[in-house]
């Protein structure tokens, strides 16, 4: 199971304009930072070897970027990245932890002998005053899918505040990718809500003959609400590559020195896959991020590094992947093509979680094309 912040309850959008959210902080506050307050959570990134490998050697095997220069860690949670960027020879690193984490990493800090480098700020970036301006932002911001957390506005915010124009961005690229698969998980999740509607039935017969009342009339909200847990919402999972049936997709590009809130709203792409596999289930799709650090143009990395969650053999990674199931699944063949029209969008109650719209197409090597399907996912 996937280990990023809890974002169930948090931050209850109270107001709208121009698309972006006004949040009510102490909800945020309550709901989704109070995760990252415990060590045991931070130990949970700390332990993602795929994670860590990808910072360390994006630190360490470009120095240049870190010699003399100052850093602003976002969200530095232990500290490790703000350590990692003094010990590469920062002259300065502001680490900025929203929660009481920060005590942690200070404590951290102190005990590597780093406390002349780095100084730890506890507060949210965006209330936060840095007495200079920065060489570089580090941050690892990324949710599940990418985007779910939306935390990558308040890199944005502090991008567009605390970075001097010359600066470069750590990560400076990330990618959203989507791909058809197989998994024996939409038949699981299928007969559990089933058995769920099993259970309903036994017990409106029970109340009518032991106490007298109908509940019929609640079944059919009660099955929309169980249709949501078990057949809408995406599910966490670490895929095999053997269950991508499909060619893979891009569905977004974003540029982590450019991009702007506005630009991450929303994800909106129309794709194509061809399948891949002989006589196969077309069972649903999978979806996944890589980040990129590759420096700027003017400043480019010496050795750039890729971070990605995509289906491994090897290590996968806590953030895995999302999947996003088709009840019934499809047969498919080699060479059959599907058009996807994706659109995912922070839901209205909770701007860290997502509301995905995925239809799909399919064209059979006939020529002929099957009638165009769509489906509604929450990603909590
Ligand atoms: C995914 S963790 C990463 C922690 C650490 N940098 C690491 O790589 O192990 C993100 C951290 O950012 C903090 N955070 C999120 N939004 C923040 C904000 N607006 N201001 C300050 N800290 C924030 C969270 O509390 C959490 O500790």
């Amino acid at each position: 199971m996937g280990s990023r912040a809890n974002g169930a309850a948090a931050g209850k959008v109270t107001s709208t304009s121009n698309g972006s959210a006004t949040v009510d902080k102490d909800v945020d506050f309550a709901n989704y930072f109070c995760t990252y307050a415990f060590l045991y959570h931070q130990k949970e990134m700390l332990s993602d070897r795929v994670r860590m490998d990808a910072y360390y050697n994006s630190v360490f095997n470009n120095k240049h970027h870190f010699i003399g220069k100052t850093v602003l860690d976002v969200g530095t949670g232990s500290g490790i990245l703000a350590i990692w960027s003094a010990q590469a020879g920062a002259r300065k690193v502001y680490a900025v932890e929203a929660t009481k984490m920060a005590e942690h990493a200070r404590e951290l800090v102190k005990a590597n002998n780093l406390q002349d480098v780095v100084e730890v700020i506890e507060g949210s970036i965006e209330d936060i005053t840095l007495p200079e301006k920065v060489d570089v932002i580090i941050s690892e911001w990324m949710g599940y899918f990418l985007l779910r957390e939306s935390m990558f506005d308040s890199v944005i915010c502090a991008r567009d505040r605390w970075l001097k124009p010359t600066g470069v961005m750590y990560p400076s690229h990330a990618r959203m990718w989507l791909a058809p698969i197989r998994s024996g998980l939409a038949d699981h999740k299928m007969s559990d809500y089933e058995g769920c509607m099993d259970d309903w039935h036994g017990f409106v017969n029970e109340t009518k003959s032991y106490y007298g009342v109908d509940m019929s009339v609640l079944t059919k909200p009660f099955s929309e609400e169980q249709k949501k847990y078990y057949l809408q919402n995406s599910l966490w999972n670490n895929l095999h590559p053997n269950q991508v049936v499909g060619t893979t997709a891009i569905l977004k590009e974003i540029d982590c020195l450019t991009v702007s809130v506005e630009d991450i709203l929303k994800v909106e792409a129309t794709v194509s896959s061809t399948i891949i596999k002989e006589d196969t289930r077309l069972c649903g799709f999978g979806g996944w991020f890589d980040v990129h650090f590759k420096g700027r143009k003017e400043n480019p990395a010496e050795c750039e590094v890729e971070l990605t969650t995509a289906p491994s053999i090897n290590d996968g990674t806590h953030w895995g992947q999302q999947v996003f199931l088709l009840h019934p699944a499809v047969r498919v063949n080699e060479g059959n093509e599907i058009l996807v029209n994706f659109s995912m969008s922070r839901s209205e109650e909770n701007h860290r979680l997502m509301n995905v719209d995925l239809g799909y197409e399919i064209k059979l090597s006939s020529g002929k094309t099957l009638p165009p399907v769509r489906n509604k996912f929450y990603i909590e």
